[in-house]
């Protein structure tokens, strides 16, 4: 670090504080070359270059080689002048030392604004001086950060040592206030205190002039005294009083005066220099929050906020992938084994045939018979015949009540509802996703109708105006590939339609993808049987449907265990329950039709028989 006669000094604002210190160190010899002022105000800078030394009216050309700043602007204006210095510095291998004598700005607010766009820092001390410094008889407190070198302390020493008769190192930083109110702010109450002894002096008839050389060489000794005496100031001022002599009845009036309550008011929370002081702090505080703000606003987020709102969606969609290849593998064995049993269940069954001789009975009668054989007449005589599950239409009142207003079933056209006179499809055909999957040789029982007939038929099933119509949006899709489609969706749900009388049976749960997968499924209105059957259940029934003749030909059975599916079939372990029920309704179909119009609900027939 350079000594203070070879540093180059920079002062940016040239007023009252800074005119003060530039004269003390003019007086004292310091080199004006090596002093630089920028200071806006012609007048000022005019002032400022009487003295000898350098001036611009730019911040950064004063501070551009400078070793040691002074920043000596008001305190409102210092957070514009440090950002410029700072910015300005980038290019800097070595940043200067930064003396701040603003009142109120701490260390911290400085330290932020002075950052160079590399984010290095100028090691940063505060400094609270007075004008006395003009003569030489400064009095200052200083505080500095924890980065500031010992060198540096050394230099900022020696430009206060040569306008300060005291500098005052304080321990904390918060002190540099205490110390604005009495060496800062000090000359001011003493220079008040003269004003008012020569007014009062002029006003009892002293002439003005007088009074202000009495005034002011009295200000001068008495310092001098509190200087250059041993005694403290409490013995000097006992020295001055004598006993119930006139110093004692002026101090007297002094303290009636409040004299005491005055001197602490000046450092107060309610005096005039505390409220300055409180409502600078505040400005400071203000600045820092609104940067602060402006750094928390959209158009100052930086790589870490952008980073993590493109990558949450990233994770989210990594951890679905994750875990639905967990489940798709746990899904997969599940498959497998499952693959497994059905396999086994085909090679029982082709034993089965071997062991009943199936194939070679059934090319037998194919051949010699003409049709299957079928069962014998049961003891009342009814026709077998009617016994089998019809595919035909079944538009029987059953309770002979027509069906209330609301019922999603198409209302009988004018004509009689016959195969030949088939009433309009259902309009929900029309639903693309929704439809179920039908053979296609299923002819369309009823005819096209108008829009407006249609709408008539199940009005909650169509929306009238379309507010309820949610069309689908780019994000939708995105949220699908991120979290799956939603099986619980209309548009992922088969509609069970009834083959026979068109009616919705509501939807297959959820999950449910092809008709092979729903099973068999009965008609809630016609009682028609719906659906695929798979392969082995065919078979099984065809068994039974042998099996049935051959037992009541040997043993007669009664009605109730004629209607009845065997036992064996109901409970046959590889039908789910649909086809159980389908094993049965060869019988309850047939009792639904005979016993005519009280027939009973197609489902109770196989419960009685459980
Ligand atoms: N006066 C004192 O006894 C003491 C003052 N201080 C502190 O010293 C600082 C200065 O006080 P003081 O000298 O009294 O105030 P002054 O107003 O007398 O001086 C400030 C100077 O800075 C100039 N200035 C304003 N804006 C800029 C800028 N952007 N760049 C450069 N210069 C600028 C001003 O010009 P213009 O007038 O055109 O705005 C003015 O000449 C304050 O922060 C104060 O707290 C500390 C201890 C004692
Ligand atoms: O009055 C002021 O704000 C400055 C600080 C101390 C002296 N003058």
């Amino acid at each position: 670090m350079p000594s203070l006669q070879e540093s180059k000094l920079a002062f940016i604002g040239g007023g009252n504080m800074a005119s003060a210190i530039i004269g003390g160190l003019v007086s004292k010899g310091v080199n004006k070359q090596n002093i630089c002022v920028s200071e806006p105000w012609d007048v000022n800078r005019e002032k400022i270059a009487a003295l000898g030394v350098r001036t611009t009216t730019s911040n950064v050309e004063a501070g551009g080689d400078a070793d040691l700043i002074i920043i000596a602007v008001k305190p409102q204006v210092t957070k514009g002048v440090c950002e410029e210095l700072g910015n300005a510095w980038s290019p800097r291998e070595t940043l200067p030392v930064v003396v701040s004598i603003a009142a109120g700005i701490t260390l911290d607010s400085l330290k932020g604004w002075l950052k160079t766009s590399d984010g290095r820092t100028a090691h940063t001390v505060r400094v609270m001086p007075n004008t006395p410094a003009l003569v030489g008889e400064g009095a200052s407190g200083v505080f500095a950060s924890a980065d500031v070198t010992s060198a540096e302390k050394e230099l900022v020493n020696a430009m206060l040592g040569s306008v300060s008769k005291a500098s005052e190192w304080v321990d904390r930083e918060e002190l540099l206030d205490v110390v604005t109110g009495l060496s800062g702010s000090g000359p001011a109450y003493f220079f008040a205190m003269v004003e008012h002894l020569v007014a009062s002096a002029t006003a009892l008839g002293l002439p003005e002039e007088q009074a202000k050389r009495l005034a002011t060489q009295t200000c001068l000794g008495a310092g001098k005294m509190l200087v250059e005496s041993s005694d403290s100031p409490t013995q000097l001022r006992k020295n001055v009083t004598s006993p119930n002599g006139t110093t004692h009845a002026a101090l007297q009036t002094f303290e009636a005066l409040n004299f005491k309550e005055i001197t602490d008011k000046a450092g107060d929370d309610n005096s005039a220099a505390s409220f300055e002081k409180t409502l600078s702090t505040l400005s400071t505080k203000i600045t820092q929050d609104t940067t602060r703000l402006d750094q928390q606003r959209w158009e100052s987020w930086g790589v870490k906020e952008y980073a993590a709102v493109a990558g949450g969606p990233v994770l989210i969609f990594g951890v679905r992938k994750t875990s639905s290849k967990i489940f798709d593998y746990r899904i997969s064995r599940i498959q497998r084994r499952l693959d497994d049993y059905h396999k086994q269940r085909e090679e029982t069954i082709e034993k089965l045939k071997v062991a009943t001789k199936y194939n070679s009975t059934q090319q037998l009668l194919e051949k010699y018979g003409g049709e299957s054989p079928k069962p014998s007449p049961n003891p009342k005589g009814q026709d077998t015949e009617k016994r089998k599950p019809t595919q035909q239409p079944q538009f029987v009142a059953r309770t002979g009540l027509p069906p209330p207003p609301t019922a999603n079933i198409r209302r009988p056209p004018s004509a009689p509802k016959t195969p030949n006179n088939p009433p309009s499809p259902s309009p929900l055909l029309e639903l693309g996703p929704q439809t179920p999957q039908q053979p296609a040789s299923i002819p369309p029982p009823f005819p096209p109708q108008p829009a407006t007939e249609q709408s008539n038929f199940a009005p909650n099933a169509f929306p009238q105006n379309g507010e309820y119509i949610e069309q689908a949006h780019w994000y939708d899709r995105l949220l699908d590939v991120l979290l799956g489609e939603d099986e619980t969706q209309p548009r992922n749900r088969m509609v069970m339609i009834c083959s026979q009388c068109r009616l919705v049976n509501g939807q297959a749960p959820p999950g449910i993808k092809t008709p092979e997968e729903l099973g068999r499924w009965r008609c809630g209105s016609c009682g028609a049987w719906n659906g695929v059957e798979s392969e082995a259940t065919k078979i099984l029934s065809s068994l039974r449907q042998d099996a049935v003749p051959a037992a009541g030909a040997s043993e007669p059975m009664s009605s109730e265990d004629a209607d009845a599916p065997s036992s064996e079939g109901m409970e046959e372990g590889v039908m789910v329950s649909s086809e159980e029920e389908q094993v049965a309704s060869g019988s309850s179909e047939a009792e639904g039709q005979t016993e005519g119009e009280s027939s009973p609900e197609p489902l109770r027939r196989s419960t009685r028989n459980r």
